[in-house]
């Protein structure tokens, strides 16, 4: 039996057809979500990325404040533009496009940000509260990725409730991250963070319910390493040449020999890179609803 597909594509669409009527409802109330994006330098990749989100903006009426930068940018300009974005109250929401130019102290920029208009959800206050505010709903924007591999998993129907899951990988959008949402107690899954100092990763990848593989490694997590009819949820990114065609293309951390023995495996692209984007939107949304609500 072949693994069923956690379809991210699909789940995204009807996220956004969701976020639709909430943008609609709160134009009703005088109130349009913005995103605001600040990209820096000229790189095609990122360009390419930050375009993809203010098309999704387009697609569910969320307005768009672009900022942009030369790759010569000091420190100062780029903190500058954080605090226009900040002050900006057309801007609900908004991200600085990563990675930074060499020579720019990431963490001071993005540690400016306002956290209530972080719509990566991965300032440290906005983390931090996730620490602290374990019993409690949570009214701060959520990091992307990890909210948007647990929708994806339980919009198909898998409870998490109770299982095992095994996070390879501890950067910090998705690995280290993760486990914070995870553990809350609308959840309430038992999780391993695995990481390339971990003794023996097949151990305890066996004998998880469900596998998280952000690691960044091609096809690390093969077959043998799966247990019959485990989740797998496949994050990794890494780019490759096709030696059919000769074009670069997305490569994840699952070896395609997974679907032999997953019960879920989510494919890569289609999978956990459109659910982030529409947890992106999410936050902007979200966070116009509670300044319509204050
Ligand atoms: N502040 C900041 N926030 C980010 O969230 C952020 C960032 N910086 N810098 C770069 C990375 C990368 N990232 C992706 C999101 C979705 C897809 C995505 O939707 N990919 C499609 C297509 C992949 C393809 O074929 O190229 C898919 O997985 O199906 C990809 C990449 C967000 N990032």
């Amino acid at each position: 039996m072949t693994a069923q597909i956690l379809d991210g594509t699909a789940t995204a669409a009807t996220i956004k057809t969701e976020l639709t009527q909430r943008v609609a409802a709160l134009a009703a109330r005088g109130v349009t979500p913005g995103l605001g994006t600040l990209l820096v330098g000229d790189d095609p990749g990122s360009k390419w990325y930050v375009a993809g989100k203010h098309r999704d903006c387009a697609e569910v009426g969320i307005s768009s404040i672009q900022e942009e930068l030369p790759v010569d940018a000091t420190q100062e300009d780029i903190e500058a533009a954080v605090r226009r974005l900040n002050e900006n109250p057309a801007c609900t929401g908004f991200i600085v496009q990563l990675p930074l130019p060499r020579g720019i102290d990431t963490h001071r920029v993005l540690e400016l940000i306002d956290p209530d208009k972080d719509a990566d959800g991965l300032h440290p206050t906005n983390l931090g509260r996730l620490v602290l505010r374990v019993n409690e709903p949570v009214t701060s924007p959520l990091p992307c990725t990890p909210r948007g591999i647990i929708e994806l998993v339980e919009r198909h129907g898998v409870d998490l409730r109770g299982a095992d899951v095994v996070v390879v990988g501890r950067g910090v959008t998705v690995g280290r991250s993760i486990g914070l949402l995870l553990t809350r107690r609308e959840v309430n899954a038992t999780v391993t963070l695995t990481h390339t100092g971990t003794a023996d990763l097949a151990e305890h990848t066996r004998n998880a319910d469900v596998i998280v593989a952000a690691a960044g490694v091609p096809g690390i997590i093969t077959a043998d390493l799966v247990k019959p009819g485990a989740v797998v949820v496949d994050v990794g990114v890494s780019r490759a040449t096709d030696p059919e065609t000769g074009k670069s293309r997305v490569v994840g951390d699952v070896d395609p020999g997974v679907r032999e023995v997953a019960s879920w495996v989510s494919p890569n692209p289609g999978g956990v890179g459109p659910m982030t984007r529409a947890m992106l939107l999410s936050n902007v949304v979200e966070t116009a609803e509670r300044l319509a609500a204050s």
